[in-house]
């Protein structure tokens, strides 16, 4: 691989995307870089009002991810050391483009521009895909009170949006390695197999 390896693990939520980042962390050594998800001053309350909210969201998840990524290209890019992280920041465009309406949007996805096309992207990108009831599963097992209520037809609509994404993203950058994870059969947390699978398929990437 020319460039140290910038590996983001993402798929919709409850997928397992921090859960299969962490385990690769500690197998391949890696530094971890994490969602901010417990300190979101915005998050219940978006759940509760979308419409109301989602800017503000929004900018948020944008702000903090921004001042992640630039610490993650001088800590470790630019030292030629190879990092995980549990999320791309291209994530940001896919919720944008969904909660978010009229100006706003717009004005989100110029910001959005202006502060990341600049800034060096995972080259490597481990993306879970898992179906509607996987997720729910998922997200009911981790029990975080505000997404109890989460609309289905939202989580579905993410599902979607994602493959999207993710199709956009093969085109736009195609030295970007994507490596699909079926996350209904494979399991890398109660087989693991499955676990070993993947993070050799990593090692002789990150060769
Ligand atoms: N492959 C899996 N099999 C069973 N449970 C899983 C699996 N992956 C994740 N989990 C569990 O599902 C919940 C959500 O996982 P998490 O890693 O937080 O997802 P994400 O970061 O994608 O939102 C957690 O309780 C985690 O332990
Ligand atoms: N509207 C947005 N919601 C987001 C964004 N990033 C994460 N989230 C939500 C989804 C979950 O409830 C929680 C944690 O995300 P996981 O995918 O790690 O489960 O935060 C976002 O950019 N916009």
């Amino acid at each position: 691989m020319k460039h140290a390896p910038f590996i983001a693990v993402e798929g919709p939520i409850g997928a397992g995307k921090t859960t299969l980042a962490s385990m690769l962390a500690e197998e391949l050594n890696l530094p971890i870089i994490k969602e901010i998800v417990d300190e979101n001053p915005f998050l219940a309350k978006f759940y509760q009002n979308m419409d109301d909210w989602s800017f503000q969201l929004e900018m948020f998840f944008l702000c903090n991810r921004y001042k992640q990524l630039e610490d993650t290209v001088t800590q470790y890019i630019d030292k030629g050391k190879p990092v995980i992280s549990d999320y791309h920041i291209y994530k940001n465009l896919i919720f944008g483009e969904r909660t978010l309406k009229g100006t706003k949007r717009e004005k989100y996805r110029e910001i959005y521009h202006v502060l990341t096309d600049d800034l060096p992207k995972p080259n490597i990108i481990l993306y879970i895909k898992a179906d509607l009831y996987t997720l729910l599963k998922r997200i009911a097992k981790r029990g975080r009170p505000f997404e109890g209520d989460m609309d289905t037809a939202y989580l579905q609509q993410l599902i979607e949006d994602y493959d999207d994404a993710m199709a956009s993203l093969a085109i736009q950058e195609p030295s970007t390695v994507i490596i699909t994870i079926d996350g209904n059969a494979v399991d890398f947390v109660e087989n693991p197999e499955h676990f070993v699978e993947i993070a050799s398929h990593l090692k002789e990437l990150m060769k």
